[in-house]
């Protein structure tokens, strides 16, 4: 692995180094042109680390980052509207509509609610020209600064797909494109979040659960640190470290889907939010691009599933309460991704906001 980045090798963090993971960086121009060279690297980050940072500044991804600016400040609008508005529809489907703060298993594990709200807004209904999006931001201008959004996140998702098939020798309908078709349903979805910070949440309501995406590929956007990862190791997913954010880059990573359909060539990356400066507001922005909803895979288990089944089940058990989560086999929540070793490998020195979170990472551990 060839590591380009500038970013330290560690940062201090709840009182110790914790590592800062280096990470391969993907032209996106150069991939647009599915440059033989780029095509070779993007398909070995997937194969061999599930992640790697898209750079975006240039022409062609120039306008991506535009529109991620305008969504950026579409939330910043949104999340500061009262509740009741902003959760008009309430969660419509899984992929689609509002979560409040505290929905799912938090970032210490069981015992933990999450600390951020969520606005999701489907692909398939902004293409069919009808989106159910909450009354804050449903005028005719935020409608496009959505549908531009997803377009490009829909053009760079499928440029860097299309460039897998090749680097993998994919050809005809077993290309991976051929399961992600704009026409067919799916549950591919742009979804905003905004993390509170932990003083106004408290204690048990912080960051994100460790996990790995139902997704296909996820482009996730933010400034902000606070993102870890558990890259792949020879005996299992080493120590959480953090993912440093990089001007004009999306940080790209694989889920199941996608690794399933590589017939488990593919990584699937293992990674949760914490909070990095407990006082300060996160911002950050996914796309989840998925199959085709009646895609057939073979799931972590063995079992042949559908996109749709996967992502149901999956989406089950993110939201489930913590002891029939705990019931839920182990590769669900992390794709059949395996570890080495706890999370935090001493338990963390519990700084005053996080002290009952760190209290449960250590019982878990
Ligand atoms: O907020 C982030 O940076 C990551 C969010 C995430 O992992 C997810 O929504 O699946
Ligand atoms: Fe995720």
């Amino acid at each position: 692995m060839a590591p380009t980045t500038e970013a330290p090798q560690t940062v201090e963090w709840q009182g110790r180094q914790v590592p800062v993971w280096p990470m391969r960086t993907i032209n996106y121009s150069l991939l647009l042109s599915q440059d033989p060279d780029e095509v070779e690297k993007v398909t070995k980050a997937c194969l061999e680390d599930g992640y790697f940072q898209l750079d975006l500044n240039g022409i062609d991804g120039r306008r991506m980052l535009e529109d991620r600016e305008e969504v950026l400040r579409l939330m910043h609008r949104f999340f500061s509207a009262p509740l009741e508005a902003k959760n008009e529809y309430g969660l419509i489907d899984s992929h689609l509509g509002y979560e409040p703060v505290g929905n799912r298993t938090g970032a210490f594990g069981a015992g933990t609610r999450d600390g951020y709200e969520m606005l999701k807004v489907s692909r398939d209904e902004i293409q069919q020209g009808s989106p159910r999006v909450p009354s804050p931001i449903k005028n005719s201008d935020d409608l496009r600064v959505l549908e531009h959004a997803i377009g490009s996140c829909n053009t760079v998702t499928k440029v860097i797909l299309s460039a897998l098939s090749t680097g993998m020798g994919l050809t005809g309908a077993a290309r991976f494109e051929n399961s992600h078709r704009n026409d067919r349903p799916s549950t591919t979805t742009l979804s905003m979040m905004h993390y509170l910070p932990a003083n106004e949440t408290g204690q048990h309501k912080i960051g994100h659960q460790k996990h790995t995406d139902i997704s296909s590929l996820t482009l996730l956007f933010s400034d902000q640190w606070g993102l870890q990862i558990r890259p792949p190791g020879e005996c299992g997913a080493r120590e959480m470290g953090f993912v440093a954010p990089r001007p004009g880059c999306a940080f790209v990573h694989v889920g199941d889907s996608l690794r399933f359909a590589s017939g488990m060539r593919f990584q699937s990356c293992i990674h949760r939010v914490v909070p990095f400066d407990p006082a300060e507001h996160r911002y950050s922005i996914a796309y989840f691009l998925r199959a085709e909803d009646d895609t057939m895979f073979q799931d972590s288990e063995g079992r042949w599933v559908t996109a749709k089944e996967w992502h149901d089940q999956k989406f089950k058990a993110f939201t489930d309460p913590p002891v029939w989560q705990a019931m839920a086999p182990k590769s669900m929540i992390l794709g059949g991704m395996v570890e080495d070793g706890a999370d935090d490998p001493v338990p963390i020195v519990p700084a005053d906001l996080v002290k009952g979170a760190a209290k449960e990472t250590a019982v878990e551990a």
